[in-house]
This record gives C-alpha cells, sequence and structure tokens, in this order.
C-alpha cells in the first residue's frame, strides 16, 4: 500500500470514488446540482467502501485473537447469523443467514468472532458459493477443528429488482470438511439448524 495508514487510504478512495459517483449519476439522467443530490456522492463512495472493507480485513487473525485451550469434543453451532454482501456480477446486494458448526480439536474460539469473520467475507464483491467457501476454509485451516461446516441462506436482489424478477427464491449453499462429511454428523447439523428451539 502506498500510504501510511489505511486511514489515509480511505480518505483518497473516498476523493476519487466520490468524483466517479458524480459521472455516474450525471451519465443516468440526473442533476448532480440539484439539492438533495449535493452529498451523494460522497455518501455514496463511504458506503460503498464500508460494504467492501473486507478487502482489508484479515479473518484468520481475527479468529487467532480468541482461540482458547479447551477440552470439549461436541458440536459448537452458531446459527441464524445475518449477512449482507454484493454479487460481483451486478453489484446489488444478496442477504440472508449463515449457520456455522465445528467440533473442536483442543481449542474452542470466541462465538463473536464467527460473525465477525462472516462479516469479513461479506464485505467484498461475492458469489454466494466462494463466500461460503472463505468462511469454511478460514476456520478450517485456523482453528484446525475435528470438522466445520458452513450453511448460507440468501436472497438475491439482482434476481428480484431486475432480471428473473423472482420475489422468493431463496439459494442455500454448503460445505463440509472433517468430521462433517460422516452423515451422520452433517444430518444432527442440519437438523439443529432447521430446529426451532425457541
Ligand atoms: N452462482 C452464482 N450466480 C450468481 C450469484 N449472484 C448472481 N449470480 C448470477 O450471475 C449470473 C450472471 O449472468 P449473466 O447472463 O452474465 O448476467 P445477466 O444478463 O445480468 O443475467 P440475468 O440476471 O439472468 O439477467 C446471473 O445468472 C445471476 O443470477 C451468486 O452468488 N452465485
Ligand atoms: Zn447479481
Amino acid at each position: 500500500m502506498a500510504y501510511k495508514t489505511l486511514e489515509e487510504y480511505n480518505i483518497k478512495v473516498t476523493d476519487s470514488v466520490r468524483e466517479q459517483y458524480k459521472n455516474i449519476i450525471t451519465d443516468l439522467g440526473e442533476d448532480i446540482g440539484r439539492d438533495g443530490l449535493l452529498k451523494t456522492p460522497e455518501r455514496a463512495a463511504k458506503a460503498m467502501q464500508f460494504l467492501t472493507q473486507g478487502y482489508h480485513q484479515d479473518a484468520a487473525e481475527i479468529l487467532k485473537t480468541a482461540m482458547f485451550k479447551e477440552d470439549y469434543n461436541e458440536m459448537v453451532i452458531v446459527k441464524d447469523i445475518e449477512l449482507y454482501s454484493l454479487c460481483e456480477h451486478h453489484i446489488l446486494p444478496f442477504f440472508g443467514k449463515a449457520h456455522i458448526a465445528y467440533i473442536p480439536n483442543g481449542y474452542i474460539v470466541g462465538l463473536s468472532k464467527l460473525p465477525r469473520i462472516v462479516d469479513v467475507y461479506a464485505r467484498r464483491l461475492q458469489v454466494q458459493e466462494r463466500l461460503t467457501h472463505d468462511i469454511l476454509e478460514c476456520i478450517n485451516n485456523t482453528l484446525k477443528p475435528q470438522g466445520v461446516a458452513v450453511v448460507i441462506e440468501a436472497s438475491h436482489m439482482c434476481m428480484m429488482m431486475r432480471g428473473v424478477q423472482k420475489q422468493n427464491s431463496v439459494t442455500t449453499t454448503s460445505g463440509f470438511r472433517g468430521q462433517f462429511e460422516k452423515i451422520e454428523t452433517r444430518n444432527e447439523f442440519l437438523k439443529l439448524i432447521s430446529a426451532d428451539l425457541g
């Protein structure tokens, strides 16, 4: 990075993206001088930077900050983790829920770190399949558990607001490593994430 700090880099990016948004908004037929739009290029630039901040974050480092030695060999599940991402084909949102499980192998991880790594990978231009694998591989390679499973259910705005315009379709992706490759373990996980325990 040619800048001393991430903050300095972000300010330069805001400046550049703001100017490009001015052109985009004008080309789309709007009057950039209109009162309500005066600050829009700057706001839009900052919003896009927020939604893609995952490029500057290291998910493995986040996991490593909260790994604790513990002799617990049962399945740990964090389900219904809400996520918002951007599809890399249209730069439109896709959103839904991630469900994550792992079976420890000497170490447990601070529970909040699992939603945090979902956000690191979701806040990039993504496809749902790669998002699923990014989360799966990060946990597998960093925590080195006996097994890990990730399921994501999401709706894609590019299929709702435009294109095929289907309002109710939900896409499910999944990945399983280690113990979760065994059908009984995988089924126990799938049963637990679909059960309403409340
Ligand atoms: N596999 C996958 N496809 C996605 C995802 N997000 C968007 N897409 C699809 O990416 C495809 C891009 O296809 P193209 O034919 O190049 O684009 P398009 O003409 O805009 O396609 P339509 O959406 O069908 O109008 C579309 O089928 C989208 O539904 C994703 O996360 N995973
Ligand atoms: Zn799309």
